[in-house]
């Protein structure tokens, strides 16, 4: 199927949610990525996010309103393709490492649509490459560092070549070099990505544009530096630099 060159790969209208306990998290969320954004998703704890995060590829469902991905809905019966396009990298690299070694975990997904023999092999060294593990094909998961492991579970995205990839506070328990080495990473993939992370100067060096949601609602949008310049918007949503940290200057 051809997609229109101008069709969001994100398109959220109106989503709203409620979990089973009847807590409402998303109250009617208007968003829209274009195909090559970086954008943040930032807000305060108990915002939605995570909550946002797994509607994009059907982990939940919205109660009400759409989530479409590059024009297709996401829908049960639309969810294999769905998640092929969307590629979410978890908070706990452990949530998708499971297998005996890190070509096995890379290949999981590419083996699951039917990839096999040398395509295969060469499909998960690239996507190990990409993320600078390729050493580390043989070894299993569990001897990883946490930083390489969320290296690993980058790859194990990026080998679906997703349309989209999602990551869920990528600089979360990175020390500083690996910080830095995973931004490195990123900016250097020519796909759309989203983030959510509470890491602000992260969001600015990865992302031209973010997003606030607050309260289950898009509360803002606009440029990074705009959103992180403006001290009446952070001050509202809880959100804060870290000391000494000035946008200006980065
Ligand atoms: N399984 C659940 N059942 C009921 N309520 C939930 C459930 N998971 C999350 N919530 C509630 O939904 C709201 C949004 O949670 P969510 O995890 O999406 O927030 P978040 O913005 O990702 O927060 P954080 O920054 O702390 O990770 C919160 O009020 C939370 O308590």
């Amino acid at each position: 199927m051809t997609t229109p060159i101008n069709t969001p790969v994100l398109d959220l209208r109106s989503v709203a949610f409620a979990y089973p306990d009847g807590h409402q998290a998303l109250f009617g969320v208007d968003l829209q990525v274009q195909r090559g954004e970086r954008v943040a998703v930032l807000g305060p704890n108990g915002a939605g996010k995570t909550t946002l995060v797994l509607h994009l590829n059907g982990i939940l469902q919205p109660g009400a309103g759409t989530v479409s991905v590059s024009g297709l809905p996401v829908v049960r019966d639309n969810l294999q393709e769905i998640r092929r396009r969307v590629g979410i990298v978890f908070q706990d690299p452990d949530d998708q490492l499971f297998m005996g070694s890190v070509r096995e975990d890379v290949a999981f997904g590419p083996r699951n649509l039917g990839v096999r023999g040398a395509e295969l092999d060469r499909k998960v060294m690239d996507a190990l490459d990409m993320v600078g593990m390729a050493d580390f094909a043989d070894r299993p998961p569990h001897h990883l560092s946490f930083g390489q492991r969320r290296r690993v579970a980058v790859a194990t995205v990026l080998v679906m070549e997703p349309e989209i990839i999602v990551l869920d506070e990528p600089s979360s328990n990175l020390d500083p070099a690996s910080r830095r080495e995973l931004a490195d990473i990123l900016t250097g993939l020519e796909v759309t990505l989203m983030m959510v992370t509470h890491d602000l100067p992260y969001a600015l060096q990865l992302c031209p544009r973010a997003i606030v949601l607050s309260d289950g609602i898009v509360a803002a949008q606009g440029s990074t530096f705009d959103i992180l310049t403006d001290d009446a918007l952070m001050k509202s949503h809880r959100l804060e630099l870290p000391f000494g940290f000035d946008p200006h200057v980065c």
